[in-house]
């Protein structure tokens, strides 16, 4: 699902965020990516969201190289990705529904299978009896819920998630690191940076610990020198 070969990423003011970095991602992998804060955590979420290109090496989503892809097949392929933010950038003048259902609209779902498809997922991360209600009046972890359900609203083959639960207090950051689970548990693989390592201690998923740019410890074996 994604392939880094070498990567590095050098930001124009000369701050090395990632060195020479090589990791291979399954399909259907749960991975965890933590490291000190200035690792270089957001650096890879923001690389593989195509935020940013690698200034050297290869990166590889879904078979795609991403620093081959033009300008205007970003947006489509940054649609296929399920993201997560720390601060859940939900739309404050919109309803849960009308967030979720944004989602769908920009890819040009039809209206009848949006309006099938919205209870379904927010019935999934418990929020059905919420749809009307606006974003200022959920709880954070609420509002994180409402981000999940957007997320995987069109089916992603894969979720990143940048610090998910940096705003929550730990019984809500266990309740979406569960919905996580159970989302990847359906097929969908699943990456996460966080800082929270009392609750990746607890899930005994692959862990990718970085430490200024560079891979300091795999939990997997054998993930230098793929194939790219
Ligand atoms: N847009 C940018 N311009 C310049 N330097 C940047 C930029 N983004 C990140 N950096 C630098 O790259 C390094 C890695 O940053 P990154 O945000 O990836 O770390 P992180 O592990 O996510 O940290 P945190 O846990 O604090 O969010 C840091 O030294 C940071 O200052």
């Amino acid at each position: 699902m994604v392939k880094m070969l070498g990567v590095t990423k050098v930001f124009p003011n000369g701050a090395v965020a990632l060195s020479n970095v090589t990791l291979k991602i399954d399909k259907g992998e749960f991975v965890f990516i933590v490291g000190p804060s200035g690792a270089g955590k957001s650096t890879i979420i923001k690389l593989i969201s195509r935020e940013e290109l690698p200034t050297k090496g290869y990166l590889v989503v879904g078979g795609r190289d991403l620093s081959r892809l033009r300008r205007r097949e970003v947006p489509f392929y940054r649609r296929k990705l399920g993201v997560v933010f720390q601060d859940f950038r939900l739309l404050p003048n919109k309803t849960v529904y009308e967030n979720v259902a944004f989602a769908m609209e920009v890819v040009e779902t039809p209206p009848r299978i949006i309006k099938k498809r919205i209870p379904e997922v927010l019935q999934l991360v418990g929020l059905r009896h919420k749809m009307g209600v606006m974003p200022s009046e959920l709880s954070g972890g609420e509002q994180q819920r409402v981000s999940l359900a957007r997320a995987i609203v069109n089916n992603p083959e894969l979720i990143i998630a940048d610090e998910p639960t940096g705003n929550l207090d730990p019984e809500t950051s266990w309740e979406i690191f569960r919905l996580l689970n159970e989302i990847n548990r359906s097929g969908t693989t699943v990456i996460v940076a966080t800082h929270a390592s009392s609750f990746v201690n607890k899930m005994r998923k692959r862990v990718i610990s970085i430490d200024r740019g560079m891979i300091i410890r795999d939990q997997e074996k054998g993930v230098y020198g793929y194939e790219i």
